[in-house]
């Protein structure tokens, strides 16, 4: 490799899920804000661009019962990104929120004050997520048919923005700061009025999408500045990130402007079989036969719970039409019986139990080495298009970037893929390499 990209880094705060080891005595809260303080710290230790947070705004519930995995809960995005922004000082802060339940006012007036709380280094992921079980949470109930989340998520973001570019700028100043009136008028939003804050910082938060079906990237093509994705193997992340930045270019934008940063797991040793070995232990706590059963079931839509999680897959075939056996956030399955072929072959292949299946088919991305193998598979994925950096996501909470930011991130830095210190008041905007949106007013008084 002559040529070495700049490799972009996020923090993935874990949320509700299956990847951490909760069993592991390091294990800490999911809620108190020692535990995002400590871990953000790690990551501004390591010159990460940002830190991000998932959001769940229903546990989930399968066969009636909360999910054994996610009952430590989640505390709202918002607060704990402003509680963030005062104990750190460079790194970006980038926040879920879906365009579905919640209202642009707000939603702008919440990020125009997080970026202007961090001077600049605030980020939006806009997703859509629209499932009736987590909407039954919210004043409308469930509503949005799929096809239509995406209309509105852009009709909500356009409402925003109109309002992050509504002060004028006195003559030949470059900054809003004289409030003056906004108008929206869309097939969801009528808005008029004047909002109370000034421009933020950054111009527009750096927006985020996460959403792999094709209206999902179509509305990151013309939306976003970078794409959280998820792939399980190199192969698959080049073939998203050529499409997707070919739909960027469709979209009349410049390619580089959208980064793709796909979620990654990684497991650091002193040498690639001990981290080999370490991660099979780590699979291993992360999917019980319990937890085989529950992401298997979503795939089969049916109770699979008399199954054996040592023994074969089932060998009935899957429940289709609406998924019933889970309620609220799962992966959608669009061809269940195209989904459990492929399972089929995957254990197959390899002498799989129900179990080991269900683990192989976690689909994503892992950096699993000694130091060195794992600074130079993330350089060689960056530089052959997988990507443009990686979110990455800790088997422990809070100290599990630890180990990635004393040994993996001085070799980054050493072969000149990730910065050494971070420019003076640089905005995530400016971390990331992307233009700040120039629509400024002039005032006319
Ligand atoms: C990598 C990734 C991360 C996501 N994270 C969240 C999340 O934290 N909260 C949420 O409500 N939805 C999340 N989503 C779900 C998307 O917002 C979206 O609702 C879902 O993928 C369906 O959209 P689609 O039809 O475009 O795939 C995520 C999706 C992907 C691919």
């Amino acid at each position: 490799m002559t040529d070495i990209p700049q490799v972009i880094l996020g923090a993935h705060f874990p949320g509700v899920n299956h990847t951490t080891v909760w069993s592991d005595p390091a294990s800490g809260s999911h809620i108190h804000f020692d535990s995002f303080a400590r871990f953000a710290q790690a990551a501004e230790r390591g010159k990460f661009d940002f830190l991000f947070l998932a959001e769940g705004l229903r546990l989930r519930e399968q066969g009636g019962h909360i999910h054994d995995l996610d009952v430590v809960g989640r505390p709202d995005t918002l607060p704990v990104l402003a509680g963030l922004a005062a104990v750190t000082q460079h790194l970006g802060l980038a926040g879920t929120i879906n365009a579905t339940f919640n209202e642009p006012t707000e939603v702008a007036r919440q990020f125009a004050t997080l970026d202007h709380l961090s001077a600049g280094r605030a980020a939006w992921n806009v997703v859509t997520s629209s499932d009736a079980f987590t909407g039954e949470n919210f004043r409308r109930g469930g509503y949005l048919p799929r096809d239509q989340r995406y209309v509105r998520a852009e009709e909500f973001l356009d409402a925003a923005r109109a309002q992050w570019d509504s002060w004028e700028a006195p003559a030949g100043e470059t900054a809003g700061t004289e409030p003056a009136p906004f108008q929206v008028s869309s097939t969801q939003f009528e808005i008029s009025g004047q909002v109370t804050f000034p421009r933020p910082p950054q111009g527009h938060p750096v927006i985020f999408q996460a959403g792999d079906s094709a209206a999902g990237r179509d509305f990151a093509a013309r939306n976003a500045d970078a794409v959280f994705t998820r792939h399980g193997t190199p192969e698959a992340g080049r073939a998203f990130y050529a499409d997707l930045k070919s739909r960027v270019a469709a979209a009349g934008r410049t390619p580089e402007h959208v980064k793709v940063l796909p979620g990654a797991t990684f497991v650091v040793a002193d040498t690639d079989a001990e981290a080999v070995e370490l991660a099979d232990h780590i699979r291993h706590q992360q999917v019980s036969g319990q937890t085989a059963l529950r992401l298997l079931e979503q795939v089969w839509n049916r109770d699979l719970s008399g199954y054996d999680p040592d023994g074969p897959l089932p060998e009935i075939e899957p429940e289709t039409g609406e998924t019933t056996i889970i309620q609220g956030r799962a992966r959608h399955v669009d061809d269940p019986h195209e989904a459990v072929a492929k399972l089929r072959r995957l254990a197959e292949e390899h002498g799989y139990s129900l179990r080991e299946t269900a683990i192989a088919s976690q689909a994503r991305q892992s950096f699993i080495g000694s130091p060195q193998t794992v600074a130079h598979q993330i350089i060689d994925a960056v530089a052959t298009g997988v990507s443009d950096g990686f979110i990455l996501v800790p088997h422990l909470t809070p100290s599990g970037l630890d180990p990635f930011v004393d040994r993996v991130v001085p070799l980054l830095q050493e072969r000149g893929a990730l910065r050494t210190d971070y420019p003076e008041r640089a905005t995530l905007r400016d971390l990331l390499g992307l233009p700040t949106p120039i629509t400024l007013k002039e005032s006319t008084a």
